[in-house]
C-alpha cells in the first residue's frame, strides 16, 4: 500500500463558484520514495501539499496517509517550507524543539526526555552541518543556515513524510546546491518519504526517484518520470547529458502545459 494516495481529487476555494485549484488530481508515493512536484505557476502545488497534510479537505476525492483518509491535520508529517520563519527570540536548538512542545502528544515526552530530545537535535544540527550552532540565535546565522535548521526542526518528532514546498527558493544558487546535499543526505539516512514542490526543475531531477508534472490550473498530473540516475548522485551529474536532456523534457512539457492553460 503507498504511503500517500491522492484518488481523483478536487479541490475548489471560496465557495461552489470558487476557484478550482485541482481536478481528478491521481498521486501514489510510495513509503521510502522521493517525489518531486513541477509545474507551471498557480497549478495547485501548493494546494496539493496542504491537502496531504490535512490543511485542506477535497470537496471530491480521497486523500489517504498510512492508509487512513485525511480529515484532518496528519501528526505523521514534517513540513518546511521557502521562509525558515524561526522565532528570533529561541536559540537555534529551542526552535527545532518547538513542534514537541506544541504538539501535545509530544509535550509529555519532551518534559520526561529533555536530554534525550536536546541529543537528537543536536544529531540532526551536526546531520546537516550545523554542528555547535545550536546555541545561537536564528538572526546569528545566514539564510542557508537557517534554513538548514528549519529542516531540523521538520525532522524532530521523526516524521515518517516530509513535505517541502520550495524550501531552496530563497537561497543562491551555491547555497541552494549545498542544500540539496544535504536533503539527499538526510533522505538516505533518515529513513522518511519525501515529497518537494519546487519551480527547479534541476533540483526535482537532482533529488527525486519520480517526478510529477502538473497542468496549469485546474492543477492534475499530465506526467510522471522515473529519473533512472543511479544513487548516491553528486553534483557532478548535471554535467551529463542525460540528465540535461531530462530536465530539456520536462522543460517542454511545462511549457505546453502552459500553453494549453
Ligand atoms: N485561499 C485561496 N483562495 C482562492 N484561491 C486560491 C487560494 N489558494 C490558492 N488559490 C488559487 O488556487 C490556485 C492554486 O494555488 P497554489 O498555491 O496551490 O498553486 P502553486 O502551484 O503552489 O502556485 P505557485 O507556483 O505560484 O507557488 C492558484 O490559482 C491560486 O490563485
Amino acid at each position: 500500500m503507498p504511503l500517500v494516495s491522492i484518488s481523483n481529487v478536487d479541490m475548489r476555494y471560496g465557495g461552489p463558484q470558487g476557484t478550482l485549484a485541482v481536478s481528478g488530481l491521481d498521486m501514489a508515493i510510495e513509503r521510502g520514495e522521493f517525489v518531486a512536484v513541477v509545474g507551471p505557476s498557480g497549478c495547485g502545488k501548493s494546494t496539493l501539499m496542504k491537502l496531504v497534510t490535512g490543511l485542506h479537505i477535497p470537496q471530491a476525492g480521497v486523500v489517504t496517509v498510512a492508509g487512513d483518509r485525511v480529515t484532518k491535520p496528519v501528526s505523521i508529517v514534517g513540513m518546511a517550507f521557502q521562509n525558515p520563519t524561526m522565532l528570533p527570540w529561541r536559540t537555534t536548538l529551542d526552535n527545532i524543539l518547538l513542534p514537541l512542545e506544541i504538539v501535545e502528544r509530544h509535550r509529555h515526552r519532551l518534559r520526561a526526555n529533555k536530554k534525550e530530545y536536546v541529543a537528537k537535535a543536536e544529531a540532526l544540527l551536526e546531520t546537516v552541518g550545523l554542528k555547535g550552532f545550536g546555541d545561537k540565535f536564528p538572526w546569528q546565522l545566514s539564510g542557508g543556515m537557517q534554513q538548514r535548521a528549519n529542516l531540523c526542526r521538520a525532522l524532530i518528532h521523526e516524521p515518517e513524510l516530509l513535505m517541502l514546498d520550495e524550501p531552496f527558493g530563497a537561497l543562491d544558487a551555491f547555497t541552494r546546491e549545498e542544500l540539496w546535499c544535504v536533503i539527499r543526505d538526510l533522505h538516505a539516512s533518515q529513513d522518511v518519504t519525501i515529497v518537494l514542490v519546487t519551480h527547479d526543475l534541476r533540483e526535482s531531477v537532482f533529488l527525486a526517484d519520480t517526478v510529477y508534472v502538473m497542468s496549469a490550473r485546474p492543477g492534475r498530473v499530465v506526467a510522471e518520470h522515473r529519473v533512472p540516475f543511479a544513487r548516491p548522485r553528486d553534483l557532478s551529474i548535471m554535467y551529463e547529458p542525460a540528465f540535461n536532456e531530462m530536465v530539456q523534457k520536462l522543460h517542454g512539457e511545462i511549457a505546453t502545459a502552459r500553453a494549453v492553460a
